[in-house]
């Protein structure tokens, strides 16, 4: 009630010195805590996306993410998952609109938005090269700043871009040597947590476009990633904001998800979780 006395004074009465009232005007006014808007981050309107020879493959699907969710994305095996994370990562052709925090991908510039908005591939072992030589090549990139300097997503400070990959590889079992081997030589399980560690450790995405990112990981190693991407949004560590997640797995979509869409005929709808995965 205070606050509205003195909210109604200054409005309507601002040339009163407000000694009739039982607080000082002059004293800074306290907004009550109101609910927050969730911020969007990513925003679909009307997006579709057809095979080459102009088959649909969706249409018109419209929806936002925004901070702090983990997104659950599932449907029938050549739905269309793969392909949405692609378009909206700004890899593939799509009609509609994709906007990232308000802007098109192109006025972010676009090696700069896809730094940003990281989609991480199903299956990395088609790499060239070593996931140290991965690394080196990412971070020469001109649109990432290698200690993420500037980053208003990554308020925790300098941190080595180069090693904070192979650290938290190491939290998920993947020893240090195998960063030395080429693609081609890890198991599927190894190049997958390598590459998730590099997308998370270099700490320039704002947002991540995981595809079935523990598609290959036995249950605990599985459980172990799973917790770290989810505690690394919460916490905002590295700058994480959301994630986009694929899975086949109801029980991995019931862990770690806050939303869940699904793909099926074309269409893209949201579902309630407990009528979801
Ligand atoms: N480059 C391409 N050219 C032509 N068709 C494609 C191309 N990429 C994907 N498709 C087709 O688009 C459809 C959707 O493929 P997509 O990979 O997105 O499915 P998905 O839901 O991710 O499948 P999965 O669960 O098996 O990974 C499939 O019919 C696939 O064959």
């Amino acid at each position: 009630m205070a606050f509205l006395a003195r909210l109604t004074q200054r409005l309507f009465h601002p040339h009163t010195d407000g000694h009739d009232l039982t607080t000082n005007l002059d004293d800074p006014i306290n907004l009550p805590n109101l609910p927050r808007m969730p911020t969007p981050i990513l925003e679909l309107k009307h997006v579709g996306c057809s095979k080459a020879k102009g088959q649909p493959i969706f249409t018109n699907v419209n929806f936002t993410v925004n901070e702090g969710d983990v997104v659950i994305f599932q449907g029938k095996s050549g739905s269309g998952k793969s392909t949405l994370l692609k378009c909206l990562a700004h890899l593939n052709l799509y009609e509609g609109e994709i906007l990232y925090r308000g802007s098109t991908p192109v006025s972010h510039g676009i090696p700069s938005f896809r730094t940003r908005v990281l989609y991480v591939p199903q299956r990395p072992s088609l790499l060239p090269g070593t996931p140290r030589d991965f690394i080196n090549t990412v971070l020469s990139f001109k649109s990432l700043d290698p200690k993420n300097k500037g980053n208003e997503h990554n308020p925790t400070g300098p941190f080595d871009p180069y090693t904070e990959p192979i650290a938290i590889g190491k939290e998920w079992g993947v020893d240090e040597e195998l960063w030395d081997r080429t693609w081609t030589n890890l198991s599927g399980g190894e190049a997958q947590r390598i590459a998730l560690a590099i997308a998370v450790g270099i700490r320039s995405a704002d947002i991540l476009l995981l595809d079935e990112p523990t598609s290959a990981l036995d249950a605990d190693s599985s459980i172990r990633v799973e917790r770290f991407l989810t505690d690394a949004v919460r916490a905002k560590d590295g700058g994480l904001s959301a994630l986009v997640w694929i899975t086949h797995s109801a029980e991995q979509g019931g862990r770690v998800g806050t939303r869940f869409l699904r793909i099926a005929g074309g269409c893209v709808q949201e579902e309630r979780p407990d009528l979801g995965v």
